[in-house]
């Protein structure tokens, strides 16, 4: 299994634990009782590893040593991470600590250190220098990305807290921390990212969280640095009771007993976890959009204000009759919550495999422009018929045949319009499994794209629109009724 993410699962669900250990040897620090007879300092940290990685193997979900320790001890100190990455069992993920961030051809020398030389499956990178400083990491297949965010150091505020603006979203929010628009730009360079979140600073998760719901976070700062382990938790943990990896890196290697001390650790974790997914899965007791984030709430409401969803009778582009419509080609006319519409295609993208994304016309183009946008993602757009003159293409932008493609689609029906540009797309050598939009009005297109190999994901559901309505009082029980009845098929 070579992906750090498969590995990372595998290993948290085998071992019922959400605990990554540190091992950052200092000689200074080295408990006497693994002191080599010879005095060797090497042999002695290696033996001192050793008994951390055989004493806690079953317990944790990864292991992280810091490059730093063991560069500080010379050529033989690399030696030292060599022998020590050998001593871990090849299916615990090891996440090599170097916070690398330089310009590209230095930062493909560090990733191939960092992949090649010491084979870790992930590694801890800097985002000072932005995205292209990540590419080279990004390149090898599988690895894992994690990008510092907000560190656990003192100092840690004294950039990552200034507040800026983004121009994307001026109209509709105040300026945002450094490190809100680190956590946002980040998820959105590779699928592979993930985030460095410090448990010194607690409050900030559930911010971080908010913006970068599916990321796995890296956690420094429980132990020797005092950080919130309850806090951190309860704010950062995703609603599948995973997406943190709690490190340890003094608490564990400098116990008495470090199989205790990681034990006992990773219990604490799991008590606040089984609370947390009992939380997350409680019935919402009739209480309709329970679920469904704020943001998402306040969408479908400015959409109602919009005028955007219609009453009546209107005949739909596969040829059925439809007691209501919803025209998404208004929010052309309201950049901010066409902004807000794009965020929440973002988030949805993050995490799928997508080389580009693809329009389907027309309704949808404008919002494919805008997630282009706010996903930095490149965008194509097939043609209802190819043009006449010109250059008569049929899909607008460009691509190479193999790419992986997502389409960005307004709502889907029957799914038909999504069919045909997946075969004009295909038909042209790319690559299409996964299609997003805004609105799925569970009419049976989820289904029909499935059949043809390619997964809808919805930002919200036609009965989670009409359940926010109604529990804000703008349509009536009875009109809710009446249009569930219809989707389904009464
Ligand atoms: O899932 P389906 O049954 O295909 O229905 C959904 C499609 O219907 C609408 O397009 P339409 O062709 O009406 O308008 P447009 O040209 O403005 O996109 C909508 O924009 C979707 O593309
Ligand atoms: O199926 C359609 O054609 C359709 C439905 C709808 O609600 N809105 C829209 O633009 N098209």
């Amino acid at each position: 299994m070579s992906n750090f993410w498969e590995k990372l699962t595998a290993a948290s669900e085998k071992n019922q634990s959400l605990l990554c250990v540190g091992l950052d040897p200092v000689p200074e620090q080295m408990p006497p009782r693994y002191a080599s007879a010879d005095g060797d300092i090497i042999a002695g940290l290696l033996k001192w590893n050793r008994a951390v990685v055989e004493a806690t193997a079953d317990l944790v979900c990864a292991y992280k040593p810091n490059i730093a320790f063991y560069e500080a001890l010379g050529t033989p100190g690399l030696e030292l991470l060599r022998q020590t990455l050998a001593l871990i069992p090849p299916e615990i993920p090891v996440i090599l600590d170097a916070k690398r961030g330089d310009i590209g051809s230095t930062a493909a020398a560090y990733a191939r250190a960092c992949f090649e030389q010491f084979r870790a499956d992930a590694v801890t990178l800097s985002p000072y220098l932005g995205r292209d400083s990540i590419d080279a990491f990004a390149a090898y297949q599988g690895k894992g990305l994690f990008v510092l965010c907000h560190t656990s150091n003192p100092s840690a505020g004294e950039f990552q807290h200034l507040e800026i603006a983004d121009w994307r979203t001026l109209d509709r929010e105040p300026n945002q921390p450094l490190y809100i628009h680190v956590a946002r730009a980040a998820v959105h360079w590779s699928p592979n990212v993930g985030l460095v979140v410090g448990a010194t600073y607690p409050e900030t998760f559930q911010a971080i969280r908010q913006v970068a719901p599916r990321a796995w976070f890296l956690v420094p700062g429980i132990g020797a640095q005092g950080g919130d382990l309850e806090g951190t938790l309860r704010a950062g943990l995703r609603a599948d009771g995973a997406g943190l990896i709690i490190n340890s890196s003094r608490g564990i290697c400098l116990a008495e007993d470090p199989r205790a001390a990681a034990q006992n650790l990773r219990d604490q974790i799991n008590r606040v976890r089984a609370t947390h997914q009992s939380a997350a899965t409680a019935p919402t007791s009739g209480a309709p959009s329970g679920e469904m984030r704020p943001q998402l709430q306040q969408l479908i409401l400015e959409l109602a204000s919009l005028g955007a969803i219609q009453f009546g009778d209107f005949t739909l582009a596969s040829g059925r009759r439809s007691p209501f419509y919803i025209d998404l080609r208004l929010l052309v006319s309201r950049p901010s919550l066409l902004a807000q519409a794009a965020a929440a295609y973002a988030d949805l993208l993050n995490g799928l495999t997508c080389d580009r994304i693809a329009g389907i016309p027309y309704a949808a183009l404008p919002i494919a422009t805008a997630v282009a946008l706010a996903a930095d993602r490149p965008l194509i757009y097939t043609r209802k018929e190819a043009k006449g003159h010109g250059l008569g293409k049929a899909i607008e932008g460009s691509w190479q045949p193999g790419e992986q493609v997502v389409v960005i689609e307004d709502l889907i029906t029957s799914g038909g319009s999504i069919l045909q540009s997946v075969e004009q797309l295909r038909a042209a050598g790319l690559v299409v499994e996964d299609a997003i939009v805004l609105i799925d009005r569970e009419q049976g297109g989820k289904e029909n794209l499935a059949a043809a190999g390619v997964r809808a994901h919805s930002v919200f559901t036609l009965r989670e629109m009409l359940d926010v309505l109604t529990a804000a009082g703008q349509l009536s029980p009875a009109k809710r009724d009446e249009v569930l009845n219809y989707i389904r098929g009464g």
